[in-house]
């Protein structure tokens, strides 16, 4: 008897030491949506439930070797970016994706979330490596997933209502990816949590109950790989998205208390029979 190979994404991303966003969340989510999780590890973070301590770098070389032996031998039909830490390492994920065919021009989609600081305000990628994200990074994707946080960071627009939402998705579309998710988790006022996908033409709503809890830790990862799943399943970008948001919603609302600050967003919905 022989097994079929399932569906394979990548993370790029950082580690979270609390197990709570990073390329831990990438991979629970990737597992919970019966997609084979491969890694290449940018930054390990000193971090738990109150926030992040401090991070240590991979060298851009080594984060380039992993994408490259994944995509070489394993196969990945999807990819994703969450903690880059640095312009440097930018650069070689740039060109390493370039090398084994991850992009939107590629066959391999690519999802870039624009990680730019933990909710805590700590700050995961230097203030140099702003200019690698939008010259670099986001020509080559195929859909980028900013907070209003990474909005007002990467174009200066202060979001302060959902009108607003779609001009910070033309000005995000104007740095070159082919989709715009932008995402409303910090737009308190809201009564909902509607995300807006934006491709140049069509404005696509993902409406959302917004639930008053405050273990969020690790949603913008948990989005972007549920979305980056369902791609690597071959879903459309509308689908995946769509998908995305199903999933997300769900995690935000069987979130979990965990030390003495924020908790996780959970997947564990996700299994069917906790009985051994
Ligand atoms: N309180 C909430 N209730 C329901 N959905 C939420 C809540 N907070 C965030 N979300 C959803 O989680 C996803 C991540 O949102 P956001 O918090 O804006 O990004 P990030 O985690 O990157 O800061 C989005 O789909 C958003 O709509
Ligand atoms: C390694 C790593 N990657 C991403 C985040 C962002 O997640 P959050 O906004 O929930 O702090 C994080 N805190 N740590």
């Amino acid at each position: 008897m022989s097994n079929s190979t399932p569906p394979r994404a990548l993370t790029i991303a950082g580690t979270d030491s609390g197990g709570g966003a990073g390329v831990h969340a990438d991979c629970r989510t990737f597992f919970a949506c019966g997609v084979h999780a491969t890694t290449a590890v940018t930054a390990v973070t000193v971090q738990n439930s109150v926030g992040v301590s401090g991070f240590h770098e991979i060298p851009p070389e080594v984060v380039a070797a992993q994408i490259e032996a994944v995509v070489t031998d394993i196969g990945v039909t999807a990819a994703k970016t969450g903690m880059l830490a640095s312009a440097a390492i930018i650069d070689a994920i740039a060109d390493t994706c370039d090398k084994v065919g991850i992009g939107r021009d590629h066959t391999i989609p690519f999802v870039v979330d624009p990680v730019s600081a933990s909710m805590h305000g700590d700050q995961l990628l230097h203030d140099n490596a702003l200019a690698g994200l939008k010259n670099r990074l986001f020509p080559r994707a195929s859909l980028v997933t900013p907070n209003l946080d990474e909005v007002r960071l990467l174009t200066g627009i202060d979001v302060t209502s959902r009108d607003m939402m779609l001009d910070a998705a033309k000005a995000m579309f104007d740095f070159g990816p082919q989709w715009v998710l932008i995402k409303a988790g910090h737009l308190r006022s809201d009564p909902e949590c509607v995300d807006i996908l934006y491709d140049g033409v069509a404005v696509i709503e993902l409406p959302g109950p917004r639930f008053d809890v405050k273990d969020t830790h690790g949603s913008g990862d948990t989005l972007a790989s549920s979305i980056t799943s369902a791609l690597a399943k071959g879903a459309t970008m509308p689908s995946a998205v769509e998908f995305g948001k199903r999933f997300i919603t769900k995690a935000v609302q069987n979130a979990y208390p965990l030390g003495a600050g924020v908790g996780p967003v959970s997947n564990f919905w996700r299994l069917s029979d906790d009985r051994f």
